[in-house]
């Protein structure tokens, strides 16, 4: 059942950089590896740049980044990198991982307010699952789409259509809370509005990305939602 009196019953949220600060655990997996190949080891800063459209293009763009495999999945190297870097983070994507302040209340708020929430990351399947249990935001969210979960991941469409779909919401009734250009393209390409947070891993600055609201806490998001949405 869709909530009616909320102005947006179905919430869909992105994980890395708008639930979860995911930017330290990665870059010390990624560091990990560099260490092995003799590699001088990435910032995190660094990393948050190249964060938010895939596990692969993460790796090819750190290996880019120290001059190896010009940042290309289609590098003959690559798929070894990668299926390095997904065994090891995917053994341990916890340590190191936290919450952005208040996830957990937020998701609280929303669903107290008879709110179905959606998970959509480009994250793979497999290691979302672990983090958000680790985490406690599981109990929380209907429906989880991965990054490997469907056929083509965001900005695509296809992944935010599912979740939508398996709530059945119309676009019109859903807001995605993103924190990158991935996930503005994403929500424009599905016709879902948009809301982001400006303390994730996006490359430009978020304001320009054309989002209803941008909002510098999850906190102050969970407000404008269950104070009705209003401009
Ligand atoms: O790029 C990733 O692997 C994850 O990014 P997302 O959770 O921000 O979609
Ligand atoms: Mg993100």
């Amino acid at each position: 059942m869709i909530a009616p009196a909320v102005p947006f019953p179905v919430v869909v949220f992105d994980l890395d950089g708008t639930l979860l600060q995911s930017v330290p655990s990665l870059t010390r997996t990624l560091n990990v590896q560099f260490a092995e190949d003799g590699i001088a080891p990435l910032s995190e800063a660094e990393v948050g740049l190249m964060v938010g459209e895939g596990v692969g293009l993460l790796v090819a763009r750190a290996y880019g980044a120290r001059g190896i495999g010009g940042g290309d999945i289609h590098d003959p190297g690559h798929a070894a990198r990668l299926a390095r870097f997904s065994a090891r983070y995917n053994a341990d994507p916890v340590t190191d991982a936290r919450v952005y302040p208040g996830a957990v209340e937020t998701l609280r708020a929303l669903k107290d307010q008879g709110i179905r929430l959606g998970l959509c990351t480009n994250k793979p399947e497999a290691p979302t699952l672990v983090l958000i249990e680790a985490t406690g935001l599981a109990p929380f969210l209907d429906v989880v789409v991965g990054g490997d979960t469907l056929p083509r991941r965001k900005p695509d469409p296809l992944p935010l259509r599912h979740v939508l779909d398996h709530l059945g919401a119309t676009p019109d009734q859903a807001l995605y809370v993103g924190d990158s250009p991935t996930d503005a393209a994403c929500a424009q390409a599905a016709g879902v509005t948009l809301a982001l947070l400006s303390h994730g891993y996006s490359r430009v600055p978020v304001e320009t990305l054309g989002a209803k609201r941008v909002f510098d806490s999850l906190p102050a998001l969970a407000r404008w939602v269950t104070d009705g949405a209003g401009d």
